[in-house]
């Protein structure tokens, strides 16, 4: 071999291992090899069993922060009360939950993301205003989604793909509410607002692989979220034009005025937000907040029902009780103490990601446990870790659906609400930018099984068995290619 390949072979790595010695980050303890390329090894390791590590993480350096690899970078945890609440605490201009995102999904590309995060304020205060007035329309589409979605064939037992079913019946349900009728029934809008979802992911894997210097160009020719952004302004630019039409002749309150999202965000976008482009991208992103968190987190909860179908009797009573006395009304959702704790309970054992609160540090960071992170990091919460923690719930292992209802009747009426956040329950984050939308799908999600315990009998073909669910890095799905049997109550 020639001197310079061995001056090579002895360069490179000396200076992979001085950098990697220099790094602030190396300080902080790994889960899996944290060598140079080694680190690569760890980060399939993630890829793949992401549960194993982060549980290993939380045990090891309980109440303290460790770090697990990415492919692309390290991704350090915290977990804990006191850190956890110290990451709520931290300002926005310390850490940002925006640029987060943007490091770990790439959004600028997929999503679009611009600084203005008006649709936030707008899904936080008016969505959940709203909530009183739009109920009825959800639940009514969701009673019309359910009846044509799960045709029952008699009193027989019938096998539902709620993987497929219930992202329609959410999307549906939501979009009733975000567009209206009739395109909220409007095929092609549906499945384009489902699977954007999809080609956002799809993006993601893309442009993580693509060097940064590509990514603009990469993400224009190749991203299939760009043909959905185009195939969906086709079907909204002209609803936008006419709407804005009937707005500049009868001025900002008409009769008839429509009271949704696409209305709301028309009434608020200033400036570049105002371009119908710009206003069909927020849509988008909007149900892409929405439809799967959602369908998913409603899927876990129905998979525990068939699972442990003892629980549907006490359900079905509270429901009805409530309904005879309250009607089908917000008022109604909010006095199902035992739905609701359902669905927090579900949401607690399974949850839709592992990890909550993703930041990246824009500037240097002291932890109160002696870690420094530098900025540039992108820091997380162990989530699922710290929802299964014995220490703050009694036979964490177990599902225990009445845990949440047994505690408010105890005293503790609003701390254990489904929406209630807190350094222990993260499903939804905590703080400022906690889940904005999360009034708004506990009520859908709770309506939603609310009318499954009333309409009908549920189980799995192997009762009693809840199948496992599916882990891609830190996220977690429902099984798949689980059946849910369904038949029309018997009474
Ligand atoms: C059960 C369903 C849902 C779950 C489990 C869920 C979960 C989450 C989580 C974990 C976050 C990040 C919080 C943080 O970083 O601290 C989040 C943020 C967000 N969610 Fe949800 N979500 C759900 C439904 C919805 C719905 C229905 C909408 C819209 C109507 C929505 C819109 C958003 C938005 C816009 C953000 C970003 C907030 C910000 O950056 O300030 N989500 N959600």
């Amino acid at each position: 071999m020639d001197a310079p390949w061995y001056i090579l072979l002895c360069v490179v790595p000396a200076v992979l291992l001085y950098n990697w010695w220099r790094d602030p980050l190396n300080r902080i303890p790994t889960v899996g090899p944290s060598a140079p390329l080694l680190s690569y090894i760890g980060a399939y390791r993630f890829f793949v069993d992401a549960r194993d590590m982060l549980q290993e993480g939380y045990e090891k350096y309980k109440g303290s922060t460790f770090k697990v690899p990415m492919f692309d970078r390290w991704l350090v945890v915290v977990n804990g009360r006191t850190l956890i609440e110290e990451l709520r605490r931290l300002d926005d201009d310390k850490v940002s939950a925006l640029k987060g995102a943007e490091v770990i999904m790439k959004t600028q590309y997929t999503l679009g993301e611009s600084d203005d995060q008006y649709h936030v304020g707008i899904i936080r205060e008016t969505l959940t205003r709203s909530l009183v007035t739009v109920l009825p329309d959800v639940m009514d589409e969701i009673a019309r989604a359910f009846d044509e979605y799960l045709p029952m064939d008699g009193d027989k037992w019938t096998e539902v793909d709620s993987m497929s079913v219930m992202p329609r019946i959410v999307a549906r349900a939501s979009n009733r509410v975000f567009v209206g009728l009739p395109h909220c029934r409007n095929l092609q809008y549906l499945d384009l607002a489902i699977n954007f979802t999809f080609d956002v992911m799809k993006g993601t894997i893309i442009l993580n692989l693509t060097p940064a210097f590509l990514r603009s160009w990469v993400a224009r020719q190749f991203l299939p979220t760009t043909k959905t952004k185009h195939l969906m302004g086709e079907i909204l630019s002209p609803l936008i034009e006419e709407r804005r039409q009937l707005k500049s002749k009868n001025g900002d309150n008409w009769a008839d005025k429509p009271n949704d999202m696409l209305m709301w965000l028309i009434d608020e976008a200033e400036g570049n937000d105002a371009r119908v482009n710009n206003l069909v991208m927020k849509m988008l992103i909007v149900n892409f907040g929405a439809i799967h968190t959602s369908s998913n987190s409603v899927t876990h909860a129905l998979y525990q029902l068939a699972a442990e179908p003892q629980y549907i009797q006490p359900l079905r009573e509270e429901v009805e009780a409530v309904v005879a006395s309250k009607g089908w009304t917000k008022t109604a959702l909010t006095n199902m103490w035992k739905l609701d704790s359902f669905m927090k309970e579900s949401q607690r054992v399974n949850g839709i990601s592992s990890t909550s609160m993703t930041r990246l540090a824009l500037k240097d960071l002291h932890l109160s446990d002696g870690t420094f992170i530098p900025a540039g990091s992108v820091i997380t919460a162990a989530a699922t870790a710290t929802h299964s923690d014995d220490e703050l719930y009694p036979n964490a292992a177990e599902f225990d659906p009445f845990r949440f209802s047994r505690l408010r009747e105890a005293g503790d009426a609003l701390k254990h609400q489904y929406i209630s956040t807190s350094a222990e329950y993260i499903v939804f984050g905590h703080g400022k930018h906690a889940c904005p939308g999360r009034f708004f799908a506990a009520n859908e999600l709770k309506a939603m099984l609310a009318y499954v315990v009333l309409k009908y009998d549920v189980k799995f073909k192997h009762e009693g068995v809840r199948p496992e669910n599916k882990w891609f890095a830190a996220g977690i799905v429902p099984d798949p290619t689980a059946r849910v049997l369904f038949r029309r109550r018997q009474t």
